[in-house]
């Protein structure tokens, strides 16, 4: 039986999509699991292997691409992500929400399946604060941060078109935006935890 509502996150990169689903993760331990996408960019300092994501060639990539493994998948920024079925599975077996940090196209893809989630789109209060988060992560060359910031724009505009995402967020103040969260997740929280106890 299929288990509680999956949740997509997408929004530009720097954001604090991450920062948002860890605290999360954190606070409800055994309530939330991660879906761990595949990519073919390199790991950041601090990042691990199996737990931020599935670290792969593209040639391992395009292998499970092609052999049905993925439930969607993207180019970003230069790289290749995607969400294995087994990524999923492995959250849903255990009968947890399903969180995915999802890009543009993520969503349009995820449309067209039967997984069913909610969709959170989370905004930067202005392109300006949204590039000093970029570089102030310091985890991008300036070409890469470039590219993110045009690639922002164009998912700026998506997450206006109407029906796309069931809840905007703009994370200004990271606790106000994190209460937001919890508030639009509380009915399925709480569903979660009668099950378990
Ligand atoms: N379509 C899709 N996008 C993904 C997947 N995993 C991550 N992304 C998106 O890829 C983009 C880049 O992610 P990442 O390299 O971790 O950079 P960050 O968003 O700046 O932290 C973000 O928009 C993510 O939401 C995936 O499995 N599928
Ligand atoms: N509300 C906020 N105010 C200030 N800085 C933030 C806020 N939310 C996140 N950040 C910071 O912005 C940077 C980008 O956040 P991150 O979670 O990596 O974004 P994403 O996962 O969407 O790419 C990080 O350095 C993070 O600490």
């Amino acid at each position: 039986m299929a288990g509680p509502r999956p949740v997509v996150c997408s929004g530009p990169s720097g954001v604090g999509k991450s920062t948002l689903l860890k605290k999360l993760m954190k606070e409800y331990e055994g309530v939330f699991g991660f879906s761990i996408s595949h990519t073919t960019r390199k790991p950041r300092p601090g990042e691990k292997d199996g737990t931020d994501y599935h670290y792969v060639t593209r040639e391992v990539m395009q292998a499970g691409i092609d052999n049905g493994d993925f439930i969607e998948s993207a180019e970003f920024s230069g790289n290749l992500y995607g969400t294995s079925k087994a990524a999923v599975q492995e959250v849903q077996s255990k009968n947890l929400i399903c969180l995915l940090d999802i890009d543009m196209q993520g969503v349009k893809n995820i449309k067209k399946t039967d997984l069913n989630p909610m969709f959170i789109s989370i905004q930067p209060p202005s392109m300006e604060i949204l590039e000093k988060r970029l570089r102030g992560r310091k985890t991008e060359s300036e070409e890469s941060l470039q590219k993110r910031l045009q690639t922002a724009k164009i998912e700026m505009e998506f997450s206006k078109e109407p029906g796309v995402f069931d809840v905007i967020i703009v994370n200004d103040n990271l606790d106000d935006a994190y209460v937001k969260l919890k508030e639009t997740l509380k009915d399925e929280i709480d569903k979660v935890k009668k099950m378990s106890s």
